[in-house]
């Protein structure tokens, strides 16, 4: 069972757990997000808001903590192959973070969309 392709399947579940839990647990970034996500869950329930704006909430959330979560491996990845300060580094570090700025961005342009309408009738 442990080496059959269901047995690899749900040890590497474990381990994608394992490193949730680890952002979670261990990065301040993801911590603000995690907090910010349940702070619009409330505002989700408050505003009693269509399940298609349950769908793009849950689609931004997703895709900012997905990739800040990918950013802190890069980040991880890029100290441990070179802990010494290199402009290539430092190059590397602005993508990665650029890329969560771009998700960013979109999930607080979705927050208007949804919330606005409902704050400002
Ligand atoms: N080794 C390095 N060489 C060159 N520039 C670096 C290096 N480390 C960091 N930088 C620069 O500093 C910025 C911040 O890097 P850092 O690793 O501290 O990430 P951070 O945004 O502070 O994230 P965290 O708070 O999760 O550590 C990078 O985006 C990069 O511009």
């Amino acid at each position: 069972m442990r080496d059959s392709f269901l047995g690899k399947r749900i040890r590497g579940g474990g381990y994608a757990m394992k490193g949730a839990w680890l952002l979670l647990r261990h990065e301040p970034s993801v911590q603000v997000q995690f907090v910010i996500a349940v702070g619009v869950t409330i505002a989700g329930f408050y505003f009693d808001i269509s399940k298609t704006e349950w769908m793009f909430q849950f689609t931004a959330i997703g895709l900012v903590m997905g990739c800040e979560g990918l950013n802190t491996a890069v980040e991880a990845m890029a100290d441990f192959v070179h802990p010494d300060f290199h402009s290539k580094i430092g190059h590397i570090k602005d993508v990665a973070a650029g890329a969560v700025f771009f998700t960013a961005v979109i999930a607080v342009i979705i927050a208007g969309f949804i919330y606005l309408p409902y704050i400002f009738p």
